[in-house]
């Protein structure tokens, strides 16, 4: 990158940096959501959103508890001004929900903003213009005193069209590309404004403080926020407004940043859609507060349906790694990670816990519409024993004995790794199956007999190459007796036998799961299991898969 020098800083540090936010540990309450989907997410579409598009946007974000919401820029466009038109005609617009409209600060677009408005019972009218060097000098080529004048003239004009239309109309000013303008006169042309608007307690005026194009790291951005925010006129008639940008990847740091500097509002989009990387994501922003155990006040209990219905009306992809709603962000395919989720989780069950505190997952997926199974544990060559033996249990019931599950989990780990792809639960379930359940090569189980007298002898019949053969034994215990009768009757020997069974609801029919680890005389453990209605036969069908599995490897 040979041409770093072809770059400097653009932003500016305000005069004085008192750094109170840097004192303040973490956002206690939610701030005033304004959804400017609508408008700044909608003007970068490659298509912009038709008439029933921009309609159903609007529900969903009425729906998910947006109070005030950018609808639009009226004169931008005929389906602008007519989405409006609907909205008010229709009576669309819930009573507590505030419509937004954007204009710059231009005579025929503020009139014809307001002619959109007619109608309307209430709105924020947002008036913007640039404010920074660059655009000071390459774009309006006007000194500090005309660009003043501009938002004073627009600011004036939009007093006077409220006064003559109908309505509620509340005032919002952005000195846009905030970030690239000297914050003494970003804070001079607010206060120059709000001398037009004259705020009042009853009649609050918003400031929006726009990271129109990022420009610097987060605090600089708090830095700037917090000097208007404490030198503004009128403070306590002013609600400050953040905006954030997304252009080095921080806007979510400038927004959470911003509000201990002094924001009151947020202007954001669902999913971070909006100009170039984006506005900021307010679903990230409301789900972190959520992590800490602040209301957000927005519902965004089912994401996954928010997701499908952004995608459908933006044409615009989610992430597989966005915060929350991406595919991935709850997944873990790596071993330590599943092994420690499955532990969470399973510590949870154990008691009532106050708080969620499961390893690598910030939330409880549930909470925002996820699902456990599909979305935790995943399967692949990364994996481990933990999230195999997860998944077996919470889909089929099969509990594992530990040392089974690691012998399990090389064997999955295994076929993903040779057939370098993801493993499903059923496909785990399948390994599982024929690996070590009911295992009938060389020596199948047909039947056994037994009697009891001081203990136990038995005759187990057994099916060795398509010839059943009657096999004695005797022990202490019926498994024992038929352990005896296969070692001497086979030639084989194994020792340090472990057992372990547990009850398997199937369907409506009851079954019995044996699991058995057998031990060669060279010191391998062979594990089989067993599946039967019956306690004793799963233990014997347990028994000669596990034999089956330490024959087949002599
Ligand atoms: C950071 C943001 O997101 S700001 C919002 C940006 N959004 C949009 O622009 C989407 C909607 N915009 C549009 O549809 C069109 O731009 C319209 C209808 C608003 C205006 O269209 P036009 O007048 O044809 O074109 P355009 O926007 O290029 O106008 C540029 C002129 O407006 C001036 N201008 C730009 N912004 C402003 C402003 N906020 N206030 C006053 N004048 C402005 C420019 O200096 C330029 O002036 P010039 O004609 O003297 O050179
Ligand atoms: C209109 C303004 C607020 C804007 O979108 C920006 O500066 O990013
Ligand atoms: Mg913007």
């Amino acid at each position: 990158m040979k041409n770093y020098q072809k770059y400097t800083k653009g932003y500016f540090m305000p005069p004085v940096s008192s750094l109170k936010w840097t004192q303040k540990e973490n956002i206690t309450e939610a701030p005033i959501w304004c959804s400017v989907d609508l408008r700044d997410g909608n003007q970068a579409l490659v298509v912009p959103m038709n008439l029933e598009e921009k309609i159903e946007f609007f529900q969903l974000l009425v729906k998910l508890g947006f109070k005030e919401i950018e609808v639009g820029f009226p004169a931008a466009s005929e389906t602008e001004f007519t989405f409006l038109r609907t909205l008010i005609e229709q009576d669309m617009i819930p009573d507590d929900v505030t419509i937004q409209v954007l204009t710059q600060s231009r005579e025929h677009i503020i009139r014809k903003t307001f002619e959109s408005l007619k109608g309307a019972k209430k709105a924020v009218v947002h008036l913007y213009n640039s404010t920074s060097v660059a655009q000071r000098e390459q774009v309006f080529r006007k000194s500090k005193e005309e660009i003043v004048e501009i938002a004073v003239s627009g600011a004036k004009l939009l007093k006077q069209c409220a006064q003559e239309t109908e309505g509620n109309f509340q005032f919002q000013y952005s000195p846009e590309s905030f970030t690239g303008t000297e914050v003494d006169f970003a804070l001079e042309i607010c206060n120059a404004v709000l001398d037009v608007w004259q705020p009042t307690e009853d009649n609050k005026v918003i400031i929006n403080l726009p990271s129109t194009v990022q420009m610097s790291m987060p605090h600089v951005y708090a830095s700037q926020i917090e000097y208007v925010s404490d030198n503004l006129k009128y403070r306590d008639s002013v609600i400050v407004s953040l905006h954030p940008h997304n252009d080095r990847g921080t806007g979510v740091a400038d927004a959470e940043l911003g509000i201990l500097a002094g924001g009151q509002r947020v202007e954001g989009t669902l999913l971070g859609n909006g100009e170039r990387t984006g506005n900021v994501d307010i679903i990230t922003l409301a789900l972190n507060m959520y992590s800490h155990g602040v209301d957000p006040g927005l519902n965004f209990e089912n994401l996954p349906e928010i997701v499908a219905a952004y995608e459908k009306l933006t044409k615009m992809k989610v992430s597989e790694r966005h915060p929350y709603a991406g595919e991935l962000v709850f997944t873990a395919f790596s071993g330590s990670h599943q092994d420690a989720i499955a532990k969470g989780m399973k510590w949870r069950e154990e008691a009532e816990r106050e708080h969620w505190s499961v390893p690598y997952l910030p939330i409880d997926p549930l909470d925002i519409g996820r699902q456990y199974e599909g979305d935790i544990i995943r399967i692949n060559s990364q994996s481990g024993k933990g999230g195999v033996a997860y998944l077996l249990q919470q889909k089929f019931g099969l509990d594992l004995p530990a040392k089974m599950r690691e012998h399990l989990g090389y064997a999955v780990k295994n076929v993903s790794d040779r057939m370098n792809k993801e493993i499903s639960t059923d496909e785990i379930h399948q390994i599982f199956m024929e690996e070590y359940v009911n295992i009938k090569t060389p020596i199948e189980f047909v039947s056994y007999s037994f009697t009891h007298n001081d203990d136990y002898q038995t005759i187990v019949k057994v099916r060795i190459n398509e010839i059943v053969k009657d096999f004695s034994g005797n022990g202490n215990g019926r498994l024992d007796a038929i352990i005896d009768a296969l070692q001497s009757n086979l030639q084989i020997s194994f020792s340090n036998l472990t057992y372990t069974e547990h009850a398997l609801e199937v369907g409506s029919k009851s079954q019995a799961v044996s699991y058995i680890g057998i031990q060669s005389p060279q010191g391998v453990t062979y594990w089989g299991c067993g599946i039967d209605p019956d306690i004793m036969t799963s233990s014997v069908k347990g028994l000669f898969s596990a034999i089956n599995k330490m024959m087949a490897d002599q």
